[in-house]
Parts: structure tokens; sequence; C-alpha cells
């Protein structure tokens, strides 16, 4: 059983849509988010933490949006953004903005204590391309993301695979009563994510492309 490990009932709601019935289950684990000005290695330290602490297969999701005039802010930081400042205020910083162009990024990091059999890199050139404005280079494969292992100094730290989603948009006033977070003020081809029911959102969302990729990985490994 696969564990989806977030304190967030947004997002799962979100990806229950892309794993099969009965596989997964929410582990509600609050894992220690380390600094870093990109989600990748947040994502993967989160991971092998996760792991640890459940032993069994986690997948962890971390998520921020990226404020091009703002060059990248909140990113990684936008949920203690979000409860300190909260989205009305951010909506007000932006809205001084020239640029108001943002993007969603999300990593998912998948931990089973096992290594992984070498295989394209699931995270989508492309994508990343396309997101130059939103945030610095963020996903690697397995132990690439340079961070240290559990196991004690010298070891190898244990390999998390990482699938990145990224979806452009724009900051605008609230509008909506859907989705979580900064949904209300987020909006991509005309519409609010908050203006979104869930299948229309995970169509289009950083969270449903990084999903997807998962999700075909998994079924396929
Ligand atoms: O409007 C949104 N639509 C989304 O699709 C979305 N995904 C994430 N977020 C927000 O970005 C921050 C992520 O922080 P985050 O990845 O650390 O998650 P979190 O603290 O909510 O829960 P956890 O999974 O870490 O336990 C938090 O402020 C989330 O509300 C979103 N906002």
């Amino acid at each position: 059983m696969l564990r989806y490990v977030t304190t967030n009932p947004g997002k799962v709601r979100e990806a229950e849509r892309y794993l099969p019935d009965g596989s997964v289950e929410r582990l509600d684990f609050d894992y220690t988010e380390v600094q870093a000005d990109d989600l990748g290695p947040i994502a993967a330290q989160g991971a092998r933490e996760a792991y640890r602490h459940a032993d069994a297969p986690v997948l962890v999701d971390d998520a921020g949006l990226f404020v091009e005039g703002l060059d990248g802010f909140p990113g990684p930081y936008s949920s203690y953004v979000e409860e300190t400042l909260g989205i009305e205020r951010v909506h007000e910083v932006a809205s001084e903005l020239d640029d108001r162009r943002a993007a969603f990024r999300c990593t998912l990091g998948y931990c089973d204590g096992e290594g992984f059999a070498a295989s394209p890199d699931p995270v989508d050139q492309g994508d990343r391309d396309a997101a130059a404005a939103a945030g610095p280079d963020a996903a690697g494969e397995g132990g690439s993301d340079g961070e240290g292992g559990a196991a004690g100094a010298g070891a190898e730290p244990l390999p998390v695979k990482l699938f990145e989603g990224y979806v452009p948009g724009r900051i605008v006033a609230p509008r909506g009563d859907g989705g979580f977070g900064y949904d209300p003020i987020f909006e991509h081809d005309g519409e609010t994510f908050a203006e979104m029911d869930t299948d229309r959102k995970n169509a289009v969302s950083h969270r449903g492309r990084a999903l997807e990729k998962f999700a075909e990985w998994y079924a396929d490994r």
C-alpha cells in the first residue's frame, strides 16, 4: 500500500483520481521541510524521512506558487506565506506589479527503500523549459539532490524518484469557492483554479501533470 504523505486534504482529493482505488492511503505526517530555493531537495528529503517513519512506500508532494514579478517568491515558502500573509495580501502585492504571471509547480518524491532501475528521467524537460520564469531547475533522480542519508556519515542516501509538474497562469483578484490554498487568485486560461471542479483542475494543474507521470511510471515499474 502506497502512503500519500501530506497534512493537506486538498492534495489527496486531487491525487486520488490518479491512483487505483485501494492502492493508496493518506499519511498525515508533517515531515521536516529543509530550507532550499527549489522543491526537489525538499520532496527528496521529505520522502526519505516519511519512508523511515512509515516503513512502507511513500509519495511526498511538495508544491508552491512562483510569481514571476517577485523572482519566484513565495515558491518553496508558499505554505508559510499563506499562513502568515494570506492569499489576499499576496494578491495585493502582486497587483502592484507590471508582470503578474505566475506558475504553480509540484514535485512528487517517491521512496520505497529500494534503488530504481535505470530509466529515462521522468521529469519532462519540456515542462521545465517552459517554466524558466517560474523558478530554478528542480528535479533530479534518486539520490541526485545532494542530500545526506539517514544511515549516518558516509552512507548512501536512500534513493528517491522525483516527478515534476508545472502550470502557467497569472495572479488575479480572488474568484471561486473550490480548491484550496492559492486557487482563488491563480488564473489559468481565463478561469481561476477555485472556479474549476477537481477533474478540470487536475487536467491542467501542476499536481495533475506530476501525478500523471508518477502513475505511469508506478504502473510499469
Ligand atoms: O492554490 C493552490 N493550489 C494548489 O494546487 C496547491 N498546491 C499547493 N498549494 C499551496 O502551496 C503551498 C504548498 O505547501 P506544501 O507543499 O508545503 O504543502 P502543505 O504545507 O499544504 O502540506 P504538506 O503536504 O506539506 O503537508 C501551500 O500553501 C498550499 O496551500 C496550492 N495552492
